[in-house]
């Protein structure tokens, strides 16, 4: 039978979160990251353990069939490479920094300056939409440091917290792209691997989905349950239930974590008891 071959950074930032959703949907994969590839036990699948920015050429090449990899590196290296699934972590920007002391009003103040990157592709289309001219310096780590040591005059690289920039003395100007882990797709993936890939995606969908989701139950009098639902948005409806006690019921629903605190909120306003919060491991729906 056909196994899908799907590409994992070896090791880095993407590697635990991607390593934790295989395993949150019931995938259990044999050998450590020592091995460069390793079989999953009860699902038709092959990790290949690889570098992030290798992976794009491994995709094009059909050596792999899907790969997690971060959005940025299709941006700079994948262009022909289609994104099946976003997959919410690993969120970063890639932005143009300039030391504090640059007093920068518009992306034309870069006109003729050195930029340090270690994303050459993505700064020369931001280049040529903008009509600049700039001199690209290309370095594979510690961009934040080029500016400091005199080899450039701005940087274009990945802001999350903001905190490298800070403590380099820089700060964000631009923001050329926003990015998070994404399933993607080889061009050369067969029907076969595609009809697995379906099936992994389908099961990373219900992950993620609960994941941004939680289970709220709680206590309430009969005569507070329209207030209380009207603030329950649900899948389809609250459930509600009778309690042994006369004149209370029980209400069951689902809220998004965004909208987590609001809810509980409102709720407690207007008078439910006993509420509890509860994680969901899978939604299907
Ligand atoms: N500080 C950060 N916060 C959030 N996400 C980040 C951060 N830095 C990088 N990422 C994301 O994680 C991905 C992997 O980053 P990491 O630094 O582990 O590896 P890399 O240098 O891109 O790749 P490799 O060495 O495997 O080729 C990046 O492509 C980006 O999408
Ligand atoms: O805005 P922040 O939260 O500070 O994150 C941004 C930093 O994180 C990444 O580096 P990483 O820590 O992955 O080190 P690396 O250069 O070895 O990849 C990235 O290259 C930035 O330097
Ligand atoms: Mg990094």
């Amino acid at each position: 039978m056909s196994k899908l071959k799907i590409a994992v950074q070896k090791s880095g930032r993407l590697h635990d979160d991607s390593m934790k959703l295989l395993s949150d949907v019931g995938i259990s994969i044999d050998n450590g990251k020592d091995q460069l590839k390793a079989s999953a036990k009860n699902f038709p699948l092959e990790v290949f353990y690889l570098r992030n920015g290798d992976i794009p050429q491994y995709l094009r090449d059909g050596v792999v069939d899907a790969a997690i990899i971060g959005e940025n590196i299709l941006v700079e290296k994948g262009n022909d490479i289609s994104v099946v699934e976003k997959l919410g972590f690993s969120t970063c920007k890639v932005s143009i920094a300039v030391p504090k002391s640059f007093k920068y009003k518009s992306f034309k103040d870069l006109e003729g300056k050195r930029i340090a990157t270690s994303y050459p592709n993505t700064v020369n289309q931001f280049l040529e939409k903008n009509k600049i001219s700039a001199q690209l310096h290309i370095i594979n780590g510690s961009v934040e440091i080029a500016p400091n040591i005199g080899l450039a005059d701005a940087i274009v690289d990945i802001v999350s917290s903001g905190s490298t920039l800070f403590k380099n003395n820089l700060k964000e100007v631009e923001v050329l792209l926003k990015s998070e882990a994404v399933l993607a797709a080889s061009p050369l993936i067969s029907a076969s691997d595609e009809a697995i890939l379906k099936r992994l995606q389908f099961r990373f969908q219900s992950v993620l989905k609960g994941r941004q989701s939680k289970y709220v139950l709680l206590n309430a009098p009969n005569d507070k349950l329209d207030k209380i639902i009207s603030v329950l948005p649900g899948m389809r409806s609250p459930t509600v239930l009778p309690l042994a006690q006369e004149g209370w019921s029980s209400i069951h629903s689902v809220i998004t974590k965004n909208e987590f605190w609001d809810v509980i909120d409102d709720l407690k306003a207007n008078g439910a008891e006993g509420i509890l919060v509860c994680p969901i491991e899978n939604m299907v729906v």
